[in-house]
């Protein structure tokens, strides 16, 4: 088993905001970015890539948190971290002087989360397997006890994970070739970013529309007049056939949300995502029950799995958002797709950034083999961005999201476009004060 020698973490921009590409209702001007974390061993050729997604400045102080916690990977053999994998995630996301800064949330929490990934990345590259069918290939228990429990075990307890994982073990091989055939359902942000124009949107939406897309998502939340133009554009464009998305990216109180969905239910929208703020549970059910037969979509912002118990709990959310890095990487992600199962609410990740796309093929792969046997009501963000980046290159066909085959879990950028957009020194980033 190789022996993890060093961490190196770079500070990766990509000036997205030019072309306003991933603006929403509160993020006018994004810069998709990450902390791009590699884990280098002792074998040679073998390394480990994770990121987490972050936002322009917001960078650096992720890069900084990481640093402060590569004494969890750096000196240790890959088997002593995965061999005793929860206790080692629970002890790295409770190290003394740094939690107080969560616990399990935020800047802390995202930035660990980069780690755990490479570290699963790592893990799936040592065993020759992409990381989607490393997950599926273990056992109940082995998959169990990479999470910790710790604090949802009111709703799900490691004995309860393992039965619901032993119902459809033995039919997970009918669903791995089914997913090889035809691969997972996407649909796309990309006509749906706010600051486009009329015209640009329009194009956009014929364009997807030809690529086979029937799902499309539009951010709202600006002011009404806007949101219902916006989407009177989308419905002309695609016709009533197709699904349509509303994301407002948490700008409104409850009241307004209700009020705005009432008048945008004209559109028929599937779901509204972040109606609201990602902490307020509460707020999510009032306006769930008032929009309803609108489902409520949340996820990319909700801090780790005791938040997403709650949600799932209490009828807050009809769609599960997990984020690849939001919460503490794939072990937590277990946990909080077991939890969905458990609640019957549909997994469907969210994506909109850089590498978000990659990550989540793996997840919901794995989630449908292994642990919710049903594509109902699932559909994969796809947001086409940036994908030039990445080695293991997406393949998505007719709409559908076709399983990597190449081992590890799909991060590794190509040795260019790191250098070329590393911040502040790479070619991209040298002429620009933008960020500084
Ligand atoms: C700033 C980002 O582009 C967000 O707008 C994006 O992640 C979005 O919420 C999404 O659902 O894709
Ligand atoms: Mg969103």
């Amino acid at each position: 088993m190789p022996l993890i020698t060093h961490l190196s973490v770079r500070d990766i921009r990509f000036p997205t905001s030019d072309g306003l590409h991933g603006s929403d209702a509160i993020h006018a001007d994004p810069d998709y970015s990450c902390a791009y974390v590699t884990l280098h061993t002792d074998v040679p050729g073998l390394s480990g890539d994770g990121i987490t997604f972050t936002l322009g400045r917001g960078t650096q102080l992720c890069v900084a948190v990481i640093e402060q916690l590569q004494s969890f990977v750096v000196g240790r053999s890959l088997e002593s971290i995965t061999g005793d994998f929860a206790n080692w995630w629970r002890a790295a996301c409770n190290e003394s002087q740094l939690r107080w800064l969560g616990p399990e949330r935020g800047l802390i929490h995202m930035s660990f989360a980069a780690i755990v990934n490479a570290v699963w990345d790592l893990y799936a590259k040592s065993e020759g397997k992409p990381l989607w069918k490393l997950l599926s290939d273990m056992t109940p228990d082995q998959l169990v006890s990479v999470v910790d429990f710790r604090h949802i075990s009111d709703v799900l307890t490691p004995d309860e994970a393992i039965e619901l994982l032993k119902q459809h073990e033995q039919t997970k091989a009918v669903r791995e070739a089914e997913l090889l055939s035809t691969g997972l359902p996407a649909y796309t942000t990309s006509a749906g970013w706010i600051g486009y124009s009329d015209d640009y949107r329009r194009e956009l939406c014929q364009k997807y529309l030809d690529l086979g897309f029937r799902h499309f998502k539009l951010k709202v939340g600006a002011n009404l007049a806007d949101d219902m133009h916006r989407a009177t554009i989308l419905r002309e464009e695609i016709g009533d056939e197709c699904a349509l998305m509303m994301d407002a990216n948490q700008v409104w109180d409850v009241g307004t949300a209700i009020d705005c969905m009432k008048e945008l239910a004209a559109f028929q929208p599937l779901w509204i995502e972040e109606p609201t703020s990602p902490d307020d549970v509460l707020g999510h059910a009032k306006i769930a029950r008032a929009i309803a037969p609108i489902g409520v979509a949340t996820g990319e912002a909700i801090s780790n799995r005791v938040m997403f118990k709650q949600f799932l709990e209490s009828g807050a959310m009809q769609f599960c958002q997990i984020d690849s890095c939001r919460v503490g990487g794939v072990n937590e992600l277990i946990a909080i797709m077991l939890m969905a199962t458990k609640f019957n609410v549909p997994v469907c990740p969210h994506a909109g950034g850089v590498g978000l796309c990659n990550y989540i093929q793996h997840l919901s792969a794995f989630n449908y083999i292994a642990i919710s046997p049903s594509l109902d009501k699932v559909v994969l963000e796809y947001s086409d961005h940036l994908h030039e980046h990445f080695v293991d290159r997406l393949n998505i066909q007719d709409a559908r999201y076709r399983l990597p085959t190449m081992p590890g879990y799909s991060i590794t950028m190509h040795d260019q476009s790191l250098a070329e957009h590393e911040f502040p020194q790479g070619s991209v980033w040298r002429s620009r004060k933008k960020g500084v």
